[in-house]
C-alpha cells in the first residue's frame, strides 16, 4: 500500500487493520528507554476507547461524549478542539459507556459518529464544521423502543463515509448507512435483520431480507416490537483486493431467543459477517457465527484481512475472535469457511462443523427453551469484546486481548419489555454481597494476551494478567507488542515470546488500543487512557475485585528518553460516606429488582460502582426522598447523562430504589471503607 510508514492514518492503520506498524527505532533492545514524552489531560471522566489517527505530524483523537481534538504529535500542542454537544439525555440509550472508538479521514475532512446519532464531517486544517446528517432515519420502521447510540468508528471506502450504530440490549433495529464523503448526502442504507412486517424498506438490503433473512425468524415473535437488535456497533471493514466491506453484525433483541422468536429459526443476520458492495450496500455474501443468538454473542468484534499461506496455497481471508469463543478464518471473497477454533474456554458448543462451520451446540446451553439456568463460558462479555486485536508478519501470530467472565444465564420469568432500561428477557439477579462467594467467582474471571497461530489453529503463547478488561493490541517492527492493562499499566512484549520488557504506570485503567507514529525522525507510542467501557459500569463487584477503580482520562505519548511526567497519583474520587437513613428490609428488597433493571447497566450489580460513574451507596441524594426523587425521578442531572426516569417507574418503585441504595450503604460500608484504607 502507498501508507506513509510514520502515519497511523485509518483505525486499524491500513484498510486491512492489521494494526501493525514497520517502525522500528524502539525496539526490543532499547524500549526500557521508553519514557512520556507528553500527556494531555481530557476534559471528560469516563471510558475512552479511542484509536487517535495521525497524518502528516497532527493528531485527530475523539473522547468519550463524542469530543474531537486535533493535536501537534510530537508536541501535543492543541490545534482545535470540537464538541459536538452531545445531549446529556442520550446516555441512557446506550448499553456501555458514552464512549467513541475514533474518527476517520479522507481528502482533509475528519468524520466522527455522535453518540446521539449524527455523522458529522469536520474541515481537518481548522475543525469547523462542513456537514452533519442525522443517521438514524425516522421514515424507516425500526421497531417502536428506537434506542439508538453510535460509539464505532466511521469508515471511508471510495468516498463513501460508513457508519453503523448500537442498542440491542434496550430495542433496535441493526442497519449501517453509506454517506457521499464529500456532501453527507445518503447513498445507501443496509439493514442487518428484516422488517417486522417484511415489507420493503427501500433499503440496498430488501432482497436478501425478504428472500432469505425472514423466514429464519418467527413472523410473530418480540422481535417484531423490539427491532431484533443486528446493531453493527464496532467493526466494519474495506478491503480494496476484493472491494467488499465486511460488516461485524451484533446480537439478537431481547437476548432471549424464546421471546424473540418463539424458539424458531437462525435468526439471520444476528452474529454474522456480511460482505456487501461499498459505493451500493448491495449484499454479496454473509456467514453467520451464532445462530440463534441468546448470550449477547456478537460478531462486531474486530475484523482483519490477512494473507496467509494455509495447506500450501495463498488464501486472502477474514479473521475474527467474535465473543463467542472461537478464531475463525473466512474467504475474503467468498464468504467460505476456513477455519474456526477455540481461543478460549467454550462450553456453550462442542465444536464447529470442520465442513460449514455452524457450532454443535449443548442443548443446556439454549437457556431460553428450557428454562433452566445455564453457566455460561464465555459469558455475554465475550471471550474478547471490542478491544482491538493486532498481527504481526514478523512472527505471524495474532495478538488477542482476551478474557474470561463466566455468566449464569436464565429467563427472566413475566419479561415485559420496557420504554427504558435494558431489555433482555434475563433474570437479572446478580451476584450475592458474600466475600467468599465472590472470591470464588472471582477465581473464574480472568484476562490475558493471547498469541494466537491462525495457520496453526492454535495458541502460541499466553501473557496473564490479574483482570479481564484489558486494552487493545498494537504491534510493531521492533518486535514488540503494546497493551495497556485494565489494573493502570502500559506494557511491551516480545512480540516472539511474550516476555515483559516495559511497564510504566498509568494511575487508570487502560481500555483503548495505542498507535505508533514517526514525526521529524522521532517515533512516537500514543494511547488514550481512562477506565470505561461496559465492564466497569455494570460489573459490580466483579470489577472492583483487582482493579484501581479510578478514572483519569488522558492522551499519554512515550518516545525513547521521553522525560515527561504525570501528575501524583490520586486514588478513591469517591469516598464510602455511610448513610445516616434507616431503611424498611421489604422496600429494599422490592427495590433491588427495579434498580437490576434499571440502574445496574451503568450504576453496577448490586450497587457496587466499577470505579467510572457514581457510587450510589455514598451518594448524598441517600439523605432525603425528595432530593433522591429530582434526581433519579425528575433528572436533576440529565446534563451528565443521569436522565429521570419518572415516566417510567412509579414513584413507589423509586422510593424502594432509594431503601435499597440506603440498605447497600449501610451493609457493606464497613467491608468497602476497609478496603479503600488499603491502597
Ligand atoms: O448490542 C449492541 O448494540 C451493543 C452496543 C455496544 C456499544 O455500542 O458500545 C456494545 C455491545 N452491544 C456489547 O454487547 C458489548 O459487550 C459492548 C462493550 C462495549 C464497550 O464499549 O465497552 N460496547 C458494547
Ligand atoms: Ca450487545
Amino acid at each position: 500500500d502507498d501508507i506513509s510508514p510514520a502515519d497511523w492514518p485509518q483505525h486499524g492503520r491500513t484498510a486491512a487493520e492489521q494494526r501493525y506498524s514497520p517502525l522500528s527505532q524502539i525496539n526490543t533492545e532499547n524500549v526500557k528507554r521508553l519514557g512520556l514524552a507528553w500527556y494531555e489531560d481530557f476534559d471528560t471522566l469516563r471510558g475512552q476507547e479511542g484509536t487517535p489517527l495521525i497524518i502528516d505530524g497532527v493528531m485527530y483523537l475523539t473522547t468519550n461524549w463524542s469530543k474531537v481534538e486535533a493535536l501537534n504529535a510530537a508536541t501535543g500542542e492543541l490545534l482545535w478542539r470540537y464538541d459536538p454537544r452531545v445531549p446529556g439525555n442520550v446516555a441512557v440509550r446506550g448499553c456501555c459507556d458514552t464512549v467513541n472508538r475514533g474518527a476517520a479521514y479522507w481528502k482533509g475532512k475528519v468524520f466522527v459518529g455522535t453518540f446521539d446519532g449524527r455523522l458529522i464531517a469536520l474541515n481537518a486544517k481548522s475543525g469547523q464544521l462542513e456537514w452533519s446528517v442525522d443517521t438514524i432515519p425516522h421514515d424507516a420502521s425500526l421497531g417502536k423502543i428506537r434506542s439508538y447510540t453510535v460509539d464505532g468508528a466511521p469508515r471511508v471506502a471510495k468516498g463513501t463515509v460508513i457508519i453503523g450504530n448500537g442498542g440491542a440490549e434496550f430495542g433496535a433495529r441493526g442497519f449501517v448507512s453509506g454517506f457521499d464523503a464529500e456532501t453527507g448526502k445518503l447513498k445507501w442504507r443496509f439493514f442487518t435483520v428484516p422488517a417486522p412486517d417484511n415489507r420493503p424498506d427501500g433499503a440496498a438490503s430488501d432482497e436478501v431480507l425478504q428472500k432469505k433473512a425472514y423466514r429464519t425468524w418467527s413472523p410473530t415473535g418480540g422481535w417484531t416490537e423490539s427491532g431484533g437488535g443486528g446493531t453493527v456497533w464496532d467493526s466494519i471493514v474495506y478491503d480494496p483486493e476484493t472491494d467488499l466491506l465486511f460488516l461485524g453484525v451484533g446480537n439478537g433483541s431481547p437476548w432471549n431467543y424464546q421471546v424473540r422468536s418463539k424458539g424458531i429459526g437462525s435468526n439471520l443476520f444476528l452474529g454474522s459477517i456480511v460482505a456487501i458492495r461499498p459505493e451500493t450496500g448491495e449484499y454479496v455474501w454473509h456467514f453467520q457465527e451464532t445462530p440463534m443468538d441468546q448470550w449477547d454473542f456478537t460478531a462486531s468484534q474486530p475484523i482483519m484481512v490477512l494473507d496467509l499461506m494455509l495447506n500450501g496455497r495463498k488464501r486472502h481471508v477474514l479473521a475474527q475472535a467474535p465473543k463467542n469463543g472461537f478464531f475463525y478464518l473466512l474467504d475474503a471473497q467468498t464468504g467460505e469457511f476456513i477455519s474456526g477454533h477455540p481461543y478460549t474456554d467454550v462450553n456453550w458448543c462442542y465444536g464447529l462443523d470442520p465442513k460449514t462451520g455452524r457450532p454443535q451446540m449443548v442443548p443446556e446451553a439454549l437457556w431460553s427453551l428450557t428454562g433452566e439456568t445455564w453457566l455460561g463460558v464465555p459469558g455475554s462479555l465475550g471471550g474478547h469484546n471490542w478491544a482491538p486485536m493486532a498481527y504481526s508478519p514478523q512472527t505471524g501470530y495474532v495478538y488477542i486481548p482476551a478474557q474470561q467472565l463466566p455468566e449464569p444465564f436464565k429467563s427472566e420469568k413475566g419479561f415485559k419489555m420496557g420504554r427504558m432500561g435494558v431489555n433482555l428477557g434475563i433474570d437479572m439477579a446478580g451476584l450475592p454481597d458474600d466475600p467468599k462467594v465472590l472470591e470464588e467467582v472471582g477465581k473464574g474471571v480472568k484476562g490475558w494476551l493471547e498469541a494466537w497461530d491462525p495457520v496453526a489453529g492454535k495458541v502460541a503463547f499466553r501473557v496473564p494478567h490479574t483482570t479481564p478488561w484489558n486494552g487493545g493490541v498494537l504491534a510493531t517492527g521492533g518486535s514488540l507488542v503494546f497493551q495497556g492493562l485494565a489494573t493502570g499499566g502500559f506494557e511491551a512484549y516480545d512480540a516472539r515470546n511474550g516476555q515483559a520488557l516495559y511497564n510504566f504506570d498509568a494511575h487508570t485503567g487502560i481500555v483503548a488500543p495505542p498507535v505508533t507514529y514517526e514525526v521529524n525522525g522521532r517515533q512516537y507510542v500514543a494511547v488514550e487512557v481512562g477506565w470505561g467501557g461496559v465492564f466497569p459500569l455494570m460489573g459490580g463487584a466483579l470489577a472492583r475485585l483487582h482493579n484501581t477503580t479510578t478514572n483519569h482520562s488522558r492522551m499519554l505519548v512515550f518516545a525513547l528518553d521521553g522525560k515527561a511526567a504525570l501528575p501524583a497519583e490520586i486514588r478513591d474520587q469517591q469516598i464510602p460516606l455511610k448513610s445516616r437513613q434507616s431503611f424498611d428490609p421489604d422496600k429494599a428488597q422490592k427495590g433491588y429488582a427495579v434498580y437490576q433493571r434499571y440502574c445496574l447497566a451503568c450504576h453496577g450489580d448490586n450497587a457496587v460502582g466499577g470505579g467510572v460513574l457514581p457510587d450510589l451507596r455514598w451518594s448524598g441524594a441517600l439523605e432525603d426522598s425528595t432530593a433522591f426523587y429530582s434526581v433519579v425521578g425528575n433528572g436533576a442531572l440529565t446534563n451528565y447523562g443521569m436522565v429521570g426516569f419518572g415516566k417510567e417507574i412509579s414513584h413507589k418503585g423509586i422510593e424502594q430504589i432509594r431503601q435499597f441504595l440506603i440498605s447497600r450503604s449501610v451493609s457493606s460500608f464497613s467491608h468497602e471503607a476497609g478496603t479503600t484504607k488499603d491502597k
